[in-house]
C-alpha cells in the first residue's frame, strides 16, 4: 500500500475555482504511483478564510465534490479529498471531509467535531459533526480526523477501538504551532499503534502563514516521511501487517484501564 499526502499551498491570489482544478491535476498525477492518496482541509476556500465561508459553501455533492470524484476515478485511486465547507440541507455549515472509492464513488464524509477558534471563526460560524467515522479501505481501514481533533486524544482512541489502523489527519494548522503538529501526530501513532498520515496546507491565507510539514507517523513512532514548508507531494509505503505485529510485540493496547473514578 503506497500512500500520497499532496499539500497543496493556499494563498488568495488563487481562486477556489483554480485550485480545484490543480488539485485534481496533482490527484491525476498519481495513478499508477499510489494507492490511496490525501489532501489537507478546507483547501477550496482556506482554513481561516471565515469571511469567505458563506459564499463558498457547497452542498456535499457541490464543485469540489464533482472534480474529487472524477479526479479518484481517472487516478483510480482512494482519495481523501480533504474537507470542503459544507451547507447542511438545514443550511448549517460543516466542516466536512470527503473520502472516495477508486470508482469516484463517495464512500465516507466526516464532520469536524471539534471546531477551532474559540469563541470567534470556525467555532462560531460551523456546527459541529458528532459522529466517528472509518472508512473500509481493504487492508488498512482508516480513521478520520480533521485538524484541531488532533488535540483530542479521546477521539483517536474510538476510531482505533472501531478498528482504524491508519489515522487520517487533515488540516490547515497555522505555522505558529508547527512543533505542537508534529508533536501530537507522532503521540496519536504511538499511543494507537498506528499510522498517522497527517497532510497539512502550504502557503498562507487570510494573514495566517501555514504550517506544512505534512508527515506520515508509523506505528512506532517513526516518521517515514516529512515535508518543509512549500507545496510538496510526500508518498510512503505502508505495511498494515506493521500496526499487527507492533501491538503484539509491545502490547499496551491491551492494559488499558478503562471507567477510572475520579479523585475524592
Ligand atoms: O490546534 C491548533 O493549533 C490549530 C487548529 C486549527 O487551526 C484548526 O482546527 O483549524
Amino acid at each position: 500500500m503506497r500512500a500520497s499526502l499532496i499539500q497543496i499551498a493556499v494563498d488568495p491570489a488563487e481562486s477556489p475555482e483554480a485550485r480545484r482544478a490543480r488539485a485534481a491535476s496533482l490527484v491525476a498525477e498519481q495513478r499508477g504511483v499510489a494507492d490511496l492518496v490525501v489532501l489537507p482541509e478546507l483547501w477550496p476556500v482556506g482554513a481561516f478564510a471565515y469571511e469567505s465561508f458563506e459564499a463558498e459553501a457547497e452542498p456535499v455533492t457541490g464543485p469540489t465534490h464533482d472534480a474529487m470524484s472524477r479526479a479518484a476515478r481517472e487516478a483510480s485511486v482512494w482519495l481523501h479529498a480533504g474537507s470542503v465547507v459544507e451547507r447542511a440541507p438545514d443550511g448549517a455549515l460543516y466542516n466536512t471531509a470527503l473520502v472516495y472509492a477508486p470508482s469516484g464513488d463517495l464512500a465516507a464524509t466526516y464532520r469536524k467535531i471539534h471546531r477551532f477558534g474559540f469563541d470567534q471563526g470556525e467555532a462560531v460560524l460551523m456546527a459541529a459533526g458528532e459522529e466517528l467515522v472509518t472508512v473500509p479501505v481493504p487492508g488498512l481501514p482508516l480513521g478520520l480526523a480533521t485538524c484541531y481533533d488532533l488535540r483530542f486524544p479521546e477521539l483517536f482512541r474510538g476510531l482505533v477501538d472501531a478498528g482504524a489502523l491508519a489515522l487520517v489527519v487533515a488540516a490547515g494548522w497555522p505555522a505558529r504551532r508547527r512543533e505542537h503538529w508534529t508533536l501530537l501526530a507522532r503521540a496519536r501513532a504511538v499511543e494507537n499503534q498506528a499510522y498517522v498520515l497527517a497532510c497539512a496546507t502550504a502557503g498562507s491565507h487570510a494573514g495566517v502563514p501555514q504550517a506544512g510539514h505534512s508527515l506520515v507517523v508509523d506505528p512506532w513512532g517513526e516518521v517515514l516521511a516529512e515535508a518543509g514548508d512549500g507545496e510538496e507531494t510526500l508518498t510512503v509505503d505502508l505495511d498494515p501487517a506493521l500496526v499487527a505485529t507492533t501491538r503484539d510485540r509491545f502490547p499496551a493496547l491491551k492494559d488499558r484501564v478503562l471507567g477510572l473514578s475520579a479523585p475524592r
